[in-house]
């Protein structure tokens, strides 16, 4: 018998957003001995990293605060030029692609939930359809696109408002939808469930894992992390300390190694999704 809460509205919008897929072909990624340095640093932050993302899988990359999360996630979506090595998308490098090429595969939701003054929710995620669009003006097909990705994100309600006018959880839910409309064959979101309630976080962690795209997720709750991801990538200043699955990579000593925190794992019967409680190491502990 399945453990998950009854959710009406996921299993409508997820049929929906699903038509929005169906020509997808999602991609695989690698990185090989890449190198990155930040402007101005003597020496490189993010050094010979070898990584390899399979089609279809859905990854989640956690770390502490300046691990570097967000500095890989640059590389992997042709934000940050390695100053060595390769970043590939099914084999090709992604600086061989112009912007445009990469953007008909690749969408990204950026932590910083979009700005826009006096457009529409609507209009903001029209725009999603722009790498692959042929006309200026949207069709009704484009137009229902627009719809079914809002709806996925439980906002298209808010389809009329100026998007400058909704709450931090309303424009995040936004720009996700904004990111489904492009019809991504990978989809790159760095912390999506930053500003959202508990209900639309594990509503759309739900979804990503639904996606036939290839998903890569920076997250910094550890349980929604282990939850949904068919791999775990750990960072820490700069390394990819490990990447592997969930019960694998969060071990105890992992967890106190790389957050410096002590944790208790709970698993549940009939599932290899843990979650973990967390404290600060006690007095007592220490002696
Ligand atoms: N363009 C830049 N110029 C200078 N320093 C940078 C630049 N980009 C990133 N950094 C630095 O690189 C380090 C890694 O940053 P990054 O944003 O990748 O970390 P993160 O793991 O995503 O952190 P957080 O969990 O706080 O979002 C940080 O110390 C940051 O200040």
């Amino acid at each position: 018998m399945s453990t998950k809460p009854p959710s009406h509205h996921l299993a409508s919008m997820s049929l929906s957003v699903m038509d929005l897929f169906q020509s997808c072909r999602p991609a695989s990624m690698q990185l090989n001995n890449v190198s990155w340095t930040q402007p101005k640093a003597q020496s490189a932050f993010l050094s010979g990293l070898n990584l390899e993302i399979k089609a279809g899988e859905l990854l989640t990359i956690v770390g502490p605060n300046g691990s570097g999360k967000t500095s890989l996630l640059r590389c992997l979506y042709r934000m940050n030029p390695p100053d060595q090595g390769e970043v590939l998308l099914d084999n090709q490098s992604i600086w061989s692609l112009s912007a445009k090429q990469c953007a008909k595969r690749i969408a990204t939701v950026l932590q910083d939930a979009g700005h826009a003054i006096g457009l529409s929710v609507f209009e903001m995620v029209e725009i999603g359809l722009t790498p692959k669009s042929l006309s200026w003006k949207s069709s009704k097909e484009d137009r229902q696109i627009v719809d079914k990705a809002l709806a996925a994100l439980d906002v298209l309600s808010l389809k009329e408002r100026r998007f400058e006018t909704l709450s931090g959880g309303e424009k995040q839910r936004v720009m996700i939808a904004r990111a489904l409309a492009q019809q991504p064959d990978v989809l790159i979101l760095d912390e999506p469930t930053n500003h959202l309630d508990i209900r639309h976080q594990l509503e759309v962690l739900e979804l990503l894992n639904q996606l036939p795209c290839t998903v890569i997720v920076s997250l910094h709750d550890l349980s929604l992390a282990a939850s949904y991801a068919d791999r775990i990538l750990i960072m820490q200043a700069g390394q990819i300390i490990d990447c592997a699955p969930p019960l694998e990579a969060l071990t105890k000593e992992q967890i106190r190694n790389v957050f410096s925190v002590e944790s208790v794992t709970h698993t549940q019967p009939n599932t290899p999704r843990p979650s973990y409680s967390f404290h600060l190491e006690t007095e007592k502990e220490q002696a």
